[in-house]
């Protein structure tokens, strides 16, 4: 499997692309016309550009409005098509892209079509060209691939062959069995995109909301093994036509793409018949068994204020670092560690985020293999060095700059806590448990233009889905969300988007300088023993506004005794198919991060519905006078 990626994907002036692309690791590029007539320089310019950065041009396109002409404009159309051979000779690239006319004077016909494109492969081959033909999916005559693929068959020229979308074939759910009989050889290339479902003209859904494979919803992994199916193990090029990618980070971008068709060609390299394509092994994705720990990095002052919230959670200190400035607190199967280290990678996160939930360590069923297909998917490894004896726990750089620690039970790497630590001295003996059993969720806040990256970050290396979008509405502005989870729960990750800085979380990124946990949530067994508990520890729950209640008992039904226990207690309720769902908070620390505690009786959501009364409620504990908006 070749990789490629067509310059309208990505934001910037050509040779930024470029450079982008190549840094990315792709092998080709794709010129899109604009992007060429855009820059002030000869087709060799940009064909010495392409090949001195190591790529080569996979094709030039798109040269529209070609097939089915009629008499009066016939001569005018090859005209044309003659003077785009003449720059992509100057390119260097052998391949055009023509895409199904849409012109209200073109004329249907499959022998129309036919005989123009014979006439054109005539016309490449002179000068050892070819031409390959795409049903866009609003073609005015020909907008499905089986069409297209008639088409070529009888025109029945060496130089000319089908190209595949995966957006037009999809987007239209034309069945992907129809793939599997064209030749290989005719198949010149293929391009790919996913999307979000979304109920919209297809000519719009297309030019603004194309994704990378893995971001949206469309079955771009069976399309593609229908292709692979063929035996073809061509180039696979993404057209991604994205409003937020037009103007984000042209590198990080294009570092999305390549590992999205990693991603991509790994998963399809398993599907039966499927195996002759030709991408690095690497370890399958990664079961996550649990949050093993997550970790603070905090200076001395702040340490205490933590401890003392920690505390009231009815966490206790049981361990303290055998050489360095970290504290183990534990309860249920949950455990944090406290890192006031004057230097080392905690101590730089600190000087740059404050606070802060830094890292998440995961347990998981192969730690190395883990590391080993994360790296394969382009993550950063991140190591520093430990003491003579201390356990070196694998760890990978995730959002915000922040880490993910790699933890199994293959190795020593799951004794850690014995063999770095030894007990803490404090017995904590006022401290009562709050049946906090283990972590539900990690709340990650990110810019909304990051959400899709992180997505596809998770979702490559770790087994586990993504659920769909949705709004959380905060008084001043919309927040989207969306969870990366398994089917066991063990990994529940909810990255929250922010858009603007006078929403909770958009103000988190902005003081803290970057994306990051916001907020941890533990999981209870029984949600008002535990505010009893939390009670007797000195812990103040997040007020909740009086009115919810009365809402919440007319909205579900509820025992007017139960609602009066919530709202005595501050939880909050929801409930799904599933089972019902308990929320409790914590007041925000710092610049807005905080604990959640639940109980869930098998639902299996977040309590979206209760997120504007509890950040309503945060907002007013963290700032009485209001988020300031510079
Ligand atoms: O939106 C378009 O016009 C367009 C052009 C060229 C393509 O390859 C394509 O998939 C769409
Ligand atoms: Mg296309």
């Amino acid at each position: 499997m070749k990789t490629s990626i067509a310059t309208v994907s990505i934001s910037g002036e050509l040779p930024e692309k470029l450079a982008a692309i190549a840094a990315a690791g792709f092998d080709g590029v794709e010129i899109f016309e604009n992007d060429f007539l855009a820059f002030d320089g000869s087709p060799k310019d940009v064909g010495r550009m392409v090949r001195d950065l190591g790529l080569e041009i996979t094709l030039f396109q798109p040269f529209r409005d070609f097939e089915g002409m009629p008499a009066s404009h016939r001569q005018r159309t090859f005209d044309r098509a003659e003077l785009k051979f003449d720059i992509m000779q100057e390119l260097g690239t052998d391949l055009v892209l023509v895409c199904s006319n849409v012109s209200p004077v073109s004329l249907g016909g499959v022998d129309r079509a036919a005989a123009d494109f014979h006439e054109l492969g005539e016309r490449a081959a002179k000068r050892g060209l070819r031409v390959g033909f795409e049903a866009l999916a609003w073609g005015r005559h020909i907008n499905d691939h089986r069409d297209a693929w008639e088409i070529v068959r009888r025109a029945d020229h060496q130089n000319v062959g089908l190209i595949l979308d995966s957006f037009h074939s999809l987007s239209r759910k034309i069945d992907i069995n129809s793939i599997r009989s064209i030749p290989k050889d005719k198949i010149f290339i293929v391009q790919l995109a996913d999307a979000p479902l979304i109920d919209m003209d297809l000519l719009y859904w297309s030019r603004h909301f194309r994704n990378m494979p893995g971001e949206g919803d469309l079955p771009v992994t069976a399309f593609t093994a229908a292709i692979a199916q063929t035996g073809y193990d061509g180039y696979f090029s993404l057209e991604i036509f994205n409003d937020q990618f037009r103007g984000g980070s042209t590198r990080s971008i294009a570092a999305d793409g390549h590992r999205s068709l990693i991603y991509l060609g790994d998963q399809v390299r398993r599907v039966p018949g499927a195996e002759g394509l030709t991408v690095p092994a690497m370890p399958d994705r990664t079961t996550v068994e649990g949050v093993a720990f997550v970790e603070f990095s905090a200076d001395q002052e702040d340490a205490r204020n933590l401890v003392a919230i920690l505390k009231t959670l009815g966490f206790r200190k049981t361990k303290i670092h055998r050489t360095k400035k970290v504290e183990l607190f534990e309860q249920g199967d949950i455990r944090l560690l406290v890192n006031t280290e004057d230097s080392g990678f905690a101590n730089t996160s600190f000087a740059v985020h404050g606070t802060s939930a830094y890292a998440v360590a995961l347990a998981v069923d192969d730690a190395e293999k883990a590391l080993v297909r994360a790296i394969a998917l382009g993550a950063e490894p991140f190591g520093q060095p430990v003491a003579e004896g201390e356990v070196e726990i694998p760890a990978i750089r995730g959002v915000g700059g922040g880490l993910i620690y790699l933890i199994d039970h293959k190795s020593d790497l799951g004794r850690f806590s014995e063999i770095d630590f030894r007990p803490s001295e404090e017995a904590d003996h006022a401290v009562v448990s709050a049946h906090l059993q283990r972590v539900d969720h990690i709340a990650q806040t990110v810019a909304y233009d990051e959400m899709l990256t992180w997505l596809l970050f998770y979702a490559s290396i770790f087994e586990a889905h993504k659920t769909p979008m949705v709004d959380i509405i905060d008084p001043s502005g919309v927040v989207r969300s969306q969870v990366v989870e398994n089917n066991s729960g063990a990994l529940r990750i909810t990255l929250n988007g922010a858009e603007n800085r006078r929403t909770l979380a958009g103000h988190f990124i902005a003081e803290k300088f970057g994306s990051g946990v916001q907020h941890l949530a533990f999981e209870t067994p029984d949600i008002f023993a535990t505010a009893a508990a939390l009670r007797e520890n000195g812990f103040r729950a997040l007020p909740i506004s009086a009115n919810y209640y009365g809402d919440v008992e007319a909205r579900f039904g509820l025992d007017p005794e139960l609602s009066e226990r919530l709202k005595a207690e501050n939880i909050l309720y929801d409930r799904d198919d599933g089972g019902e769902y308990f929320q409790l908070y914590s007041g925000t620390f710092g610049e807005g991060f905080f604990f959640e505690i639940v109980q869930r009786t098998g639902y299996r959501g977040y309590g979206a519905p209760n997120a504007i009364f509890r950040i309503a409620a945060l907002k007013k504990q963290m700032r009485p006078e209001g988020i300031p908006t510079v």
